[in-house]
């Protein structure tokens, strides 16, 4: 038999702080839960609240559970509010490998690092990946480890020179996949076999997606005699794409996501235990799913993210983020393959499409791009990153700013500081925007957890609560709080270590973990002890908790909380 609770005479008294000026609202936000619908189907609504009681001796067991040095110290200097919730990947090169450098990226809030595969040795890539793991094991931190693929893209091999050289205008190239020893003069090795197949005289050549365009004069074979008809400068590893009559020659359908490469490279990202693999050059569902296929073959909860960067993927987006874990959208190739004017609102339809459809999102490439050689990032930079925020990304990323950068701390810290100025604004403005409108559950379970989380994130911006606590296996109750942008922190409890690593870059979660049991009321106790010995919670803060664990027992006096319970 289904009963419907939401019994406000279990709020103490005297109110939390917080709760006492919105009191009036409490009644209000019953309304708006619509749990009586679900009555007949067997459910309990039950809402709670209480005061934080002070430190006790059993909490000292907690103190060495898992939560993030830096997370810590920030609530403890700027309290729940002035948590920054848009999480930060760095990519890790030569200018931030050793363990010093590392830790100084941790320090200045990295949330997750990322290694492109496509530079360096797998020997270097293990070195740095063990770093990581040792800076979270002895230091207190929580950095997940992400893997880029190289996938198959048409780039420069080698143009004869360590840096970049000048093609001037009506100078004369060859662009070949021969290799050869040694220097040729005007002469580009490309990086895939089949580069010329399909090309014509007539079609352009535009290197890096404008920084220098050749008309094809000819094709010799697998070569290409080219004439450069807008001068400018070819980079190591620049990347090549060929035009006619204004549109783009798609070669990436020639070409195979995962390459034997790649699969080697995921091989190794396996061994090492690493948080996420990003699949470059995605073109379709299948390729996420056949990834993830073969991850769970080796049961491995390891999530897939899916790289937008190709004009391809961009046709088939929704199907993609369907199949994956999460997007990035990778403005540095994805410019080479669409109008650069097209960039601001296609991230912004991604993001958008992401957060209704519960994917986390990463916005890539170029956000603080002249801090690779300056200290200081343009004004214009600083507005692309605050745009970034704005649009409600989980996470930015550094790029070449901290893998070969001069400065790449310092773009850290414009990344840090530029979302969280964006993010009080957006909360004081009031640009919260509502709960995502698209319906996901599909089971009943599933569209209860839903409507749960969305009427837990408005209950908890309408009562002005401190922090929402979450308890999560899987990270599913987390991500869809997290999907409501709600004003307040989200603490995420799971005792899956690979639940708290994913869920590093949900926008305004703080993953912590811990030994989970299957009574509630034991693990609300446990973990707001946890907290607040960690002096992170004071008498008076008021948390909004949610569960999709059943409570056993009822202690409707050491929190405020919304609980739904299924009978069966
Ligand atoms: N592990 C590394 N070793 C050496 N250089 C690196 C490494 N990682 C990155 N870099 C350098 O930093 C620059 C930017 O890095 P990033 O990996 O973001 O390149 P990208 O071209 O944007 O990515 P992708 O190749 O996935 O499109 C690269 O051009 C490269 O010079
Ligand atoms: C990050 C990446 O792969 C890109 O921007 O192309
Ligand atoms: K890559
Ligand atoms: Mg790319």
């Amino acid at each position: 038999m289904a009963s419907f609770t939401a019994d406000l005479s279990l709020i103490p008294k005297p109110l939390p702080k917080t709760l006492r000026k919105t009191i009036s609202r409490v009644s209000l936000s019953r309304k708006i839960v619509p749990f009586n619908r679900l009555k007949a189907k067997g459910l309990t609504m039950h809402v709670a609240s209480a005061v934080i009681e002070p430190k006790t001796e059993e909490t000292e067991e907690f103190l060495s559970l898992g939560f993030d040095v830096v997370t810590e110290a920030e609530l403890t200097e700027k309290g729940f509010l002035g948590l920054r919730k848009t999480k930060l990947v760095c990519t890790v090169g030569p200018a931030c490998c050793s363990y010093e450098e590392l830790w100084k990226l941790a320090m200045g809030g990295m949330n997750v690092a990322r290694l492109n595969m496509c530079h360096n040795t797998k020997e270097w890539h293990q070195d740095v990946i063990r770093k990581i793991k040792k800076l979270n094991s002895e230091q207190g931190f929580c950095v997940s480890v992400m893997i880029d693929t190289e996938g198959s893209q048409i780039h420069v091999a080698d143009h004869g020179a360590p840096s970049s050289v000048k093609a001037e205008d009506g100078s004369i190239w060859f662009f070949t996949t021969e290799q050869f020893e040694g220097c040729r003069p005007f002469t580009v090795q490309a990086s895939y076999e089949g580069f010329a197949e399909g090309i014509k005289e007539g079609d352009e050549l535009v290197v890096d997606g404008g920084m220098a365009t050749f008309k094809v004069i000819e094709r010799i074979g697998n070569d290409l005699r080219c004439e450069c008809i807008d001068p400018g400068l070819l980079l190591p590893r620049a990347k090549l794409s060929f035009w006619r009559d204004g549109k783009l020659v798609d070669k990436h359908h020639e070409l195979p996501t995962l390459s034997t490469k790649d699969w080697s490279d995921i091989e190794f990202g396996i061994s090492e235990g690493v948080d996420f693999i990003a699949m470059s050059f995605v073109k379709d569902a299948d390729a996420v799913n056949h990834l993830k296929n073969y991850l769970s073959t080796k049961n491995k909860s390891i999530k897939v993210l899916a790289k937008i960067e190709s004009l391809e993927s961009l046709h088939k987006l929704e199907e993609i983020v369907e199949a994956s874990d999460g997007i990035m959208v990778a403005r540095g190739d994805l410019g080479v393959e669409i109008p650069l004017e097209q960039i601001p609102t296609v991230q912004e339809d991604i993001i958008n499409l992401c957060r209704q459809l519960n994917k986390p999102v990463i916005v890539a490439s170029q956000l603080l791009e002249s801090m690779i050689e300056y200290p200081t990032p343009t004004r214009a930079e600083v507005a692309d990153v605050s745009e970034a925020v704005r649009q409600y990304a989980d996470a930015l990323m550094l790029s070449g700013e901290s893998a070969v950068g001069s400065f790449g701390e310092k773009a850290l810290s414009v990344l840090r500081m530029a979302s969280s100025r964006m993010e009080l604004w957006s909360r004081e403005e009031n640009h919260q925007s509502s709960v995502p409108q698209h319906k996901l559950g599909i089971s009943l379970p599933d569209q209860i957890a839903e409507q749960i989380c969305n009427c837990a994130s408005q209950m908890a911006n309408n009562l002005g609560v401190d922090a929402v606590f979450v308890y999560t296996r899987h990270g599913q109750m987390a991500s869809l709080l997290s999907r409501n942008r709600p004003n307040p922190p989200i603490f995420a409890f799971t005792d899956e270590k690979s639940t708290q690593m994913a869920l590093n870059l949900q926008w305004g979660v703080m993953p912590i973990l811990v030994d989970l049991s299957d009574d509630m009321d034991d693990n609300i106790t446990k973990t707001t002890d946890l907290i607040k010995a960690k002096a992170m919670l004071k008498e008076g803060d008021a948390v909004l908790i949610v569960s999709d664990v059943i409570p056993t027992r009822s202690t409707p006096t050491v929190y405020q909380s919304l609980q739904v319970k299924i009978i069966s």
